[in-house]
């Protein structure tokens, strides 16, 4: 595989759950931690993969993990981590609460960034954006630096401030980029797949 083409996953495991109250990527999804859900996604399209995190309970799934820079600085400070750590160009960055993503959307938005010259590029639908499925370049430390610096730290608005290239889905793909916050949502989707 050329150079240009490899590629770093990072997932962010990090945070306070506050609304899952329970740590959310060891949260089970169909009897199976929804990180194992998204790492086996992730494999067909790169084993090195990196879980952002000081939770020690993540030792369990036997993958390199990484702390964060700076404590308390949500997934900016998840996305910096990521960046300053890693030595490739593109980087996979996702969170750890899409139990249902697939490897065909990501290998179609890896795909999609090579051809593309953005700083990131990301999932939408007509209604959302999706940063945390988002394909990052290096290039863009220096932002995720001035951001944590000036404490602006709301995701959606900072990549629609840099050069990005947005990746829409459709309708059938919605529910599968759905990310689960809380237990009521975990049950919704437990009962749709019934
Ligand atoms: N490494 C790292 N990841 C984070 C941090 N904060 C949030 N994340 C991750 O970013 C993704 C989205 O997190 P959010 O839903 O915004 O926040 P959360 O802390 O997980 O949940 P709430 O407390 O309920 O808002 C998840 O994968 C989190 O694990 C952080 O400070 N560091």
């Amino acid at each position: 595989m050329e150079k240009s083409q490899e590629i770093t996953a990072y997932v962010l495991c990090g945070g306070k759950s506050v609304r899952m109250q329970a740590e959310k990527g060891l949260v089970l999804y169909r009897g199976k931690p929804f990180i194992r859900w998204i790492i086996e996604a992730i494999m067909p399209i790169t084993s090195n993969i990196i879980l952002v995190t000081s939770n020690g309970d993540y030792s369990l799934v036997g993958l390199p993990m990484i702390e964060d820079s700076y404590e308390d600085k949500g997934p900016v400070g998840g996305i910096y981590t990521a960046l300053k750590h890693s030595k490739t160009v593109r980087n996979l960055i996702l969170s750890c609460d899409i139990p249902k993503i697939t490897t065909e959307l990501l290998r179609n938005l890896c795909d999609e960034s090579e051809e593309i010259e953005a700083s990131v590029t990301f999932l939408c639908d007509a209604k959302n954006d999706y940063p945390l499925i988002g394909v990052y370049n290096k290039s863009a430390l220096q932002t995720f630096a001035d951001a944590i610096s000036s404490n602006k730290l709301k995701l959606c608005p900072l990549v629609n401030m840099i050069s990005h290239q947005k990746i829409c889905i459709n309708s059938d793909q919605k529910s599968l980029v759905q990310n689960i916050n809380s237990k009521a949502e975990l049950q919704s989707l437990n009962l749709l797949d019934l």
